[in-house]
């Protein structure tokens, strides 16, 4: 389970944690006014657990992800992230769109982390080619990213991702501007990959039959300023085929509740101070 003030009262598993997110508040500037974007947000997060962010737009689910990739400094509050084995930044991060380098090729593309790591000219070629291929990109090596289609390219974002192996994954968005039949395939291409490698996973998104489909927890933020509302247990089990989920019964019901519970942060609009 993940651990917040606001989760159901079910059983902790003894699983190793690996992201721990303490009382974290952070403020933007806008003119003359101070902004609170996220207001006191705390979970943990076990290994190899999967956490979708739903709320309402502007909620802070982005800056929540920044703060965790080091991009953004909150103003108070802790983040935690197990260091990983080698001293390499122990997560990796999948971003919406254009995120891949348009004057690399695919293979570079790839092959970019690897390189930052120091990983040696050998298993640099092995690695990006491997994950090229999990991804099925194989012919695509040399391509250009202006040479590929949306879905391709979210293909080369999450094969680098992949590729440096971390223990953490943070998503911000990767498929919300693909079209639906590319969104669901890739949907369970991540999910297989997930599961089959046992990564943490934190997942930003606006849909809901996504972070049903995907998540095994979804963490409900409030309007802004975001804190975390409730975090719902997805029942549904590993392996898991994206499409047949949607046929479970649970799933319309939970659709309704996380619904319901956006819906009411929706009518009740962002507030300062509560
Ligand atoms: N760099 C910044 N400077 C000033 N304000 C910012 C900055 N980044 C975010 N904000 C503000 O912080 C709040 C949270 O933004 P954030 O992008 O994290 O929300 P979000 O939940 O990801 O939104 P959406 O669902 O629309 O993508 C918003 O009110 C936004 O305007």
């Amino acid at each position: 389970m993940v651990e917040t003030p606001g989760a159901s009262s079910a059983p902790t598993e003894a699983r190793t944690v690996v992201v721990r997110v303490s009382d974290v508040i952070k403020h933007f500037v806008h003119g003359k006014r101070q902004l609170r974007a996220l207001d006191g947000v705390s979970f943990e997060l076990p290994e190899g657990r999967f956490l979708v962010v739903v709320g309402p737009s502007g909620c802070g689910k982005t800056t929540l992800l920044r703060i965790l990739a080091g991009l953004e400094q909150q103003d108070s509050g802790e983040v935690w992230m197990r260091p990983s084995r080698d001293g390499h930044p122990p997560f990796a991060m999948v971003f919406q769109e254009q995120s891949v380098f348009p004057w690399l090729t695919v293979r570079d593309n790839v092959a970019y982390g690897l390189k930052l790591r120091r990983v040696r000219g050998r298993q640099v070629e092995e690695r990006a080619s491997h994950w090229i291929r999990k991804v099925g990109l194989s012919g695509f090596e040399r391509a250009y990213p202006h040479q590929l289609s949306g879905g391709m390219k979210q293909r080369v974002s999450i094969a680098r991702a992949f590729a440096v192996d971390p223990d953490v994954l943070l998503m911000d968005e990767p498929f919300s501007a693909l079209d639906e039949q590319m969104r669901t395939i890739l949907q369970q291409e991540v999910s297989s990959l997930c599961e089959e490698q046992q990564k943490t996973v934190i997942f930003v998104t606006h849909s809901i039959d996504e972070a049903l489909t995907l998540g095994d927890e979804v963490l409900v933020m409030t309007h802004r300023p975001g804190r975390v509302k409730r975090v719902i247990p997805v029942p549904f089990p590993r392996p898991r085929d994206v499409v047949e989920v949607r046929a479970d019964p649970r799933y319309g019901e939970l659709y309704e509740e996380i619904w319901g519970l956006i819906a009411e942060e929706v009518r009740r609009g962002p507030q300062e101070h509560r």
